[in-house]
């Protein structure tokens, strides 16, 4: 990839505790030279792996901070961080709220979607695109923690096509659970018919 080149600022210790009492010890990274100018953090977990497990989790204060049921990210974040201290490897929390489009945004989609839009129609009605998230910063800093060679968690076939495209060498997607409930049913189903999402849903309704 062309451009600024990243590097390390700052590494520290931070343990953690979630509220269902799972502890971690995360390695947080800060970077200089991130292309998009961002505070995008890298939490190292677990054992040295010769081949990292990264999770791309994109910033969501609703779902990450107050536990909303609209979406599934409170829960994927909390599965990636137990499963990357066991295989060893990087959490990167990428300031993407919204897929890209910013808090007060999604929240006008939220504002949308009650009315019966869908999660991309809803972009599409505020003048976004469906999805405005862009993985160069990620990509800069997963070099530079000399992680080229990753197994992704994701079901978003995107993110590995992207890091990919950026020189980030793939080596297996592995799908993250399912957390589908009645509030986010309507929304993890809209990912499957749009953008191919690689998760089997009980009955939407
Ligand atoms: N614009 C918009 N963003 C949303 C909505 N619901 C959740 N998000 C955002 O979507 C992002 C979460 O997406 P991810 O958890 O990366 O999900 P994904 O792209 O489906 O990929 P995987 O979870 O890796 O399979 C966060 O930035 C959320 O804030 C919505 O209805 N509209
Ligand atoms: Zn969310």
């Amino acid at each position: 990839m062309a451009g600024m080149s990243a590097a390390i600022r700052t590494s520290v210790t931070v343990p953690l505790r979630f509220p269902d009492g799972f502890e971690a010890v995360a390695r947080v990274t800060t970077f200089t030279g991130l292309a998009d100018g961002k505070e995008h953090l890298a939490l190292a977990f677990g054992p040295a792996a010769e081949t990292p497990l990264v999770r791309l989790h994109s910033e969501c204060l609703t779902g990450d901070v107050f536990g909303s049921q609209r979406c599934d990210c409170g829960p994927q974040l909390r599965e990636a961080v137990e499963r990357i201290s066991v295989a060893g490897g990087y959490l990167l929390y990428l300031r993407q709220e919204g897929r890209g489009i910013g808090l007060y945004a999604k929240l006008d989609a939220y504002a949308l979607q009650d009315t019966g839009l869908d999660t991309y129609a809803a972009n599409r009605a505020l003048g976004h695109l469906d999805d405005e998230r862009d993985y160069s910063a990620a990509a800069q800093m997963l070099t530079v923690l000399g992680a080229t060679s990753i197994d992704l968690l994701t079901n978003n076939p995107d993110k590995p096509a992207q890091i990919g495209r950026l020189g980030i060498s793939v080596r297996e997607v592995l799908p993250t659970g399912v957390y589908a409930s009645a509030a986010n049913v309507r929304y993890l189903q809209a990912k499957v018919e749009h953008t191919g999402h690689t998760i089997t849903l009980p009955l939407a309704g």
